[in-house]
């Protein structure tokens, strides 16, 4: 999407043909800088490191990755080694591991000196399929928006909270939950987005609110604590989160605190939707809340923030007693109950088995 009147996606190939650009996502919102990854390990680092993240966004780089490692040397060993590298970067999004699979699908039956080119080709494909889906994503959560744009007085704007960053930041293009918000921004119908700050990385206060800001779209930057009340008092039209797996049968897994929205949403008559492109169905699943492994990560990020000082110094402090021990779950499950509806390419489903096999017949037979 836009930035700064210029457009960017937040991955791509470089001229080169070989390399590949990444925004490093940990800087913004007060740097925006553009990173090289030339080797396997270098996209290996980008996906632990959280340079780029988001489930589609954490595929696509798999998929390149994979493709530098073929360029590098196309042996069945350099390929195992490889997906087990990547497959071991994060562990909640199944994107990862479906884009692995694809690769290793059309790699493996090659002869090595085919690997690195066929390798580049599918990479590429993943991507534009990415931006397609998304897309597609985004014309469908439309009619949601508009439907109740339709019952709104002129002027006043639909209002839709969102959490973390499921902004086109988390994925090659477009988003996932932010898709429709720009489509309806884009064909004048007035939306105001309220975005989740998401501790503790902040991804809603540091990418959603940049990227909604770059695109001219409304939008206020709340606590995580704010939800509820916001609800409570008819402030919030909808909701429409991302999601890094779905299980089978329709538990959406999330950033943390995604579940907590569901709840208030639910206590409060908010429908609550969930925009995932198809890979991140999880059909070997059938419990999310049991099942879906979630990601902890280190307690410096709860103890410490990183922000912009008043004279432009990027600083970290201790926002934490020293030895107070900080707990940190980087996702939730929220169950299929509290699921107004899932927004896939494919259009809205119900958020149970019976709806994402029908949709997507060819992914579930192949579990
Ligand atoms: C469109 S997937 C976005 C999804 O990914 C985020 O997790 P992370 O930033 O840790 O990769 C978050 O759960 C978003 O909803």
């Amino acid at each position: 999407m836009k930035v700064d009147g210029r457009h960017f996606r937040s991955i791509w190939l470089e001229p080169d043909g070989w390399s590949v650009a990444a925004i490093d996502q940990r800087r913004l919102p007060h740097e925006f800088i553009v990173t090289r990854i030339t080797t396997a390990d270098e996209a290996g680092e980008a996906i632990r490191s959280m340079l780029v993240r988001g489930a589609p966004l954490i595929g696509a780089t798999a998929a390149y990755g994979m493709a530098l490692a073929m360029r590098s040397e196309a042996s069945d060993a350099a390929l195992d080694r490889t997906a087990r590298m990547l497959l071991a970067t994060r562990p909640t999004a199944v994107n990862l591991k479906w884009a692995v699979d694809e690769m290793r699908r059309v790699l493996a039956p090659l002869a090595a000196s085919a690997r690195a080119e066929a390798a580049y080709a599918r990479a590429r494909e993943i991507a534009e399929e990415d931006v397609a889906i998304n897309r597609d994503i985004g014309r469908h959560g439309l009619d949601l928006i508009a439907q109740i744009a339709a019952t709104k007085k002129p002027g006043e704007p639909v209002n839709v909270l969102t959490h973390c960053n499921a902004g086109w930041l988390a994925t090659v293009d477009w988003g996932t939950a932010t898709s429709p918000i720009y489509q309806a921004h884009d064909r004048g119908i007035a939306v105001h987005v309220w975005v989740d700050e998401t501790r503790p990385r902040n991804q809603g206060a540091s990418l959603t609110a940049w990227e909604l800001g770059h695109h001219g779209v409304p939008h206020t930057v709340i606590p995580d604590n704010t939800g509820g009340h916001l609800m409570q008092h008819r402030m919030v039209d909808l909701a429409i989160v991302g999601t890094d797996r779905v299980a089978a049968n329709g538990d959406v897994c999330n950033k943390i605190g995604t579940y907590l929205k569901a709840l208030a949403a639910h206590d409060n008559g908010v429908p609550f939707y969930v925009a995932l492109p198809s890979p991140t169905i999880d059909f070997s699943i059938d419990d999310g809340v049991r099942q879906i492994p979630i990601e902890q990560r280190a307690a410096s990020e709860v103890t410490h923030l990183t922000g912009r000082t008043a004279d432009g110094r990027i600083e970290t402090v201790r926002v934490v007693p020293e030895g107070s021990p900080a707990a940190n779950f980087g996702f939730d499950v929220t169950p299929a109950r509290l699921v107004s509806g899932l927004i896939t390419e494919r259009g809205v489903l119900r958020a149970d088995r019976a709806a994402l096999a029908s949709a997507f017949p060819e992914r579930s037979k192949a579990g």
